[in-house]
């Protein structure tokens, strides 16, 4: 078997094409603000440049906001509280990985949930919980939609699915939002028909697990772990979390970021039925969904 891989890209366009429509239609163009915090990580340079680069191709504002790596809490906050009173920006975005001494509990909810684009505000998570009303301009969880949006589109069911979450233990620890998104944010979006199990990599039954899969999602921050081995046959894999293995020169003679997911792409295509792959996969979905969610914002801050 060789598996279908499934292309992000066109998907991402889909939902930006109907999105922007509308906001060019009534006038307003999207403007977002992306805050981050510098890094020894070399992928939070990259995936800046990407977000940026991104909403410039669609013709979204991008605002780059970029604090030294000794930032304080007080220092971020302040640059959220200017991105929540500007009205001509409509979106807010705090890029991860965060230095650790900078907690997301903090950070969240200082984003004004009319801007928080990434369905991770309390306000928005909140609407998850049957006890809550979701917020009327409600967010959903991006990463979540994101896969729900791009399965649906190429056909392939979620329900009654066995669905592994193949994880590992340092990203969890590092990544609160990582874990959280894991542990309680894909269990409230998945259908109620589909068995979840959340497994990191290195616990001793991983294997046996992740090749129970019909619908496996692979988040790991080391690159083409994931083997053929670990594959049911005709499962659909799902590659997230790409990491840099490398750089290739561009023809202008800049550098060009070579990135792997956590599966090693071709030998998983020998057993599985399809795979969104790193890179080409969810990534651009997710990108999809958050210019989209710009748009709306865009558009619902016209309407008092
Ligand atoms: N608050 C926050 N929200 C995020 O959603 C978030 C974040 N922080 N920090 C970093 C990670 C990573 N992430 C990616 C999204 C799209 C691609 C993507 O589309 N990548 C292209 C890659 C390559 C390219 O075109 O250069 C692809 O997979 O085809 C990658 C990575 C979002 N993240």
């Amino acid at each position: 078997m060789t598996a279908q891989l499934i292309h992000g890209r066109p998907v991402q366009q889909g939902l930006v094409a109907a999105a922007l429509a509308k906001t060019s239609s009534a006038g307003v163009l999207p403007r977002v603000a992306l805050l981050s915090v510098a890094s020894d990580d070399p992928m939070l340079a990259i995936n800046r440049e990407l977000h940026m680069r991104t909403f410039a191709a669609y013709g979204v504002e991008g605002i780059d906001v970029a604090l030294p790596a000794d930032a304080t809490l007080d220092a971020l906050l302040e640059r959220i509280h200017e991105a929540n009173d500007d009205q001509s920006v409509h979106g807010v975005m705090v890029l991860m990985p965060l230095p650790s001494r900078l907690s997301i509990r903090d950070i969240l909810p200082a984003i004004d949930p009319r801007k928080e684009l990434e369905g991770l505000h309390p306000e928005h998570t909140a609407g998850l919980l049957p006890s809550n009303r979701p917020a009327p301009t409600g967010v959903l969880p991006l990463v979540g939609e994101a896969v729900i949006l791009a399965l649906a589109e190429y056909g392939i069911p979620l329900e009654s699915r066995n669905i592994v979450l193949l994880t590992e233990e340092p990203l969890m620890r590092s990544n609160p939002v990582a874990n959280v998104v894991a542990r309680c944010v894909a269990p409230a979006m998945l259908p109620p028909s589909s068995p979840l199990a959340i497994v990191p990599i290195d616990h001793p039954q991983a294997r046996r697990l992740a090749s129970a899969a019909d619908v496996l999602i692979v988040s790991l921050e080391r690159p083409e772990v994931v083997s053929a081995e670990w594959v049911k046959p005709g499962a659909t894999v799902i590659d997230f979390n790409p990491s840099l293995v490398g750089f290739v020169e561009r023809e202008d003679g800049t550098q060009a970021p070579i990135l792997r997911g956590g599966i090693a792409t071709e030998d998983v295509a020998s057993v599985a039925g399809h795979i969104l792959p790193v890179p080409g996969g969810i990534g651009p979905v997710m990108l999809g969904v958050l210019i989209r969610n710009a748009a709306l914002a865009a558009l619902a801050s016209r309407t008092p």
